[in-house]
């Protein structure tokens, strides 16, 4: 069945439907990733938004039963080149188009992907819609351009409701902006005693569970359509060691009186190389952003920036100068991607062992 894509800016691409037969109406993204569909696809920080894979043969692994992100996908919409009909790997449980109608994610495919991924460098971020040919391009485009974007997106994609994830180490209270798996699972495999609580738990309820340490989830959107996790930080700012991933990144930054605004197109791709300012060391990232901290901001804060970026010089890690608290912008978690930034989370570990140190020292004294 044909379909065509339909940006907000007049370009319309035919292409072949796959996945679900719904229209659907999004942010146009792009991820430059060679590999990991299956972990994009269900990452929640892409909830609302239409993602398009630069990497031509998509769908050739399938779908397996490990390499989830999340149970619910987020994502609007899939687009690429070719789509595989016949997956083949030894993992595999289930063709891309069978998983993509299972969870009602409509899909194009056919799509000159080099010209998409042009036009979106050039202008920005559009929002586009995946829909039937029967529907008149005039008057998709003239509800794109009216259309705003929702601005909840990290309530439509956090848990309701607290729960724990046990183990006998480190308590860490993890708040979820729309967790990947890979969090949790990197906290789980340092035994940490994981508590995962809603985007909008305050700082006080989160004291009550007394976390050694606080890790701060990817998420979708804007951060500052959060303000209430940014009270959060800064309530405990100072009290417990906090790690930030993404989202949790930004909106520690705005917590301490920097600021952000939404990048051109974003980072999106599996081989991002980040700086340590520190260290001089150069890592390839995972990244899947479209805002970012602004550099001139963190100037006067409390902040130090740690990291930037070697293609746009943009910040991509920060560390407070007396509170223990740092935090990336990238993902040490990879899923997918490298991982070269995995030590992070020994270094956050490694925080909240010092900081527990020093807490017995005081009560010492
Ligand atoms: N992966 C994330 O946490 C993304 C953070 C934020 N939604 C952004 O796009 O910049």
């Amino acid at each position: 069945m044909k379909k065509q894509l339909i940006l907000e800016d007049g370009t319309v691409f035919i292409g072949e439907g796959f996945g679900s037969e719904e229209a659907t109406i999004g942010e146009v993204v792009f991820n430059t990733g060679m590999t990991g569909y299956q972990e994009i696809l269900s990452d929640p920080s892409y909830c609302g938004q239409i993602v398009t894979l630069t990497y031509p043969l998509i769908g050739n692994y399938g779908i397996n039963r490990d390499d989830f992100e999340s149970i619910s996908p987020a994502v609007r919409g899939l687009v690429v080149r070719e789509n595989a009909d016949f997956p083949s790997n030894w993992r595999s449980e289930l063709p891309l188009d069978a998983y993509l109608k299972m969870k009602n994610i409509p899909g194009i495919a056919g799509i000159d992907t080099r010209k998409l991924t042009k036009i979106i460098r050039q202008h920005g971020t559009l929002k586009g819609s995946i829909c039937g040919l029967d529907e008149k391009p005039d008057e998709v485009i003239a509800t794109l351009k009216n259309k705003s974007l929702a601005n909840d997106q990290v309530k439509q994609v956090s848990t309701k409701t607290a729960y724990p994830s046990p183990g006998r180490g480190h308590r860490v209270v993890l708040v979820d902006f729309g967790l990947k798996h890979g969090i949790l699972r990197e906290l789980n495999d340092r035994n940490c005693d994981v508590v995962v609580v809603p985007f909008n738990t305050t700082a006080d309820e989160i004291q009550s569970l007394s976390p050694d340490g606080i890790m701060l989830s990817n998420g979708p959107g804007d951060p500052k359509d959060v303000p209430e996790a940014v009270e959060m930080i800064k309530g405990l700012l100072g009290k417990v060691p906090m790690f930030g991933i993404c989202l949790g990144h930004q909106l520690f930054a705005l917590a301490c009186g920097a600021d952000t605004e939404k990048m051109k197109f974003g980072h999106r791709g599996s081989n991002h190389p980040v700086k340590d300012l520190r260290t001089g060391k150069v890592a390839l990232t995972s990244q899947n952003h479209g805002y970012t901290v602004k550099e001139d901001s963190v100037t006067g804060t409390e902040l130090e920036v740690t990291h930037i970026a070697l293609n746009d010089g943009t910040v991509e890690g920060l560390a407070h100068k007396t509170a223990a608290a740092f935090t990336v912008q990238y993902h040490p978690e990879a899923s997918p991607g490298p991982e070269d930034a995995n030590g992070l989370f020994n270094q956050f570990i490694e925080l909240v062992e010092a900081e527990k140190k020093e807490d017995v020292t005081y009560a010492k004294a």
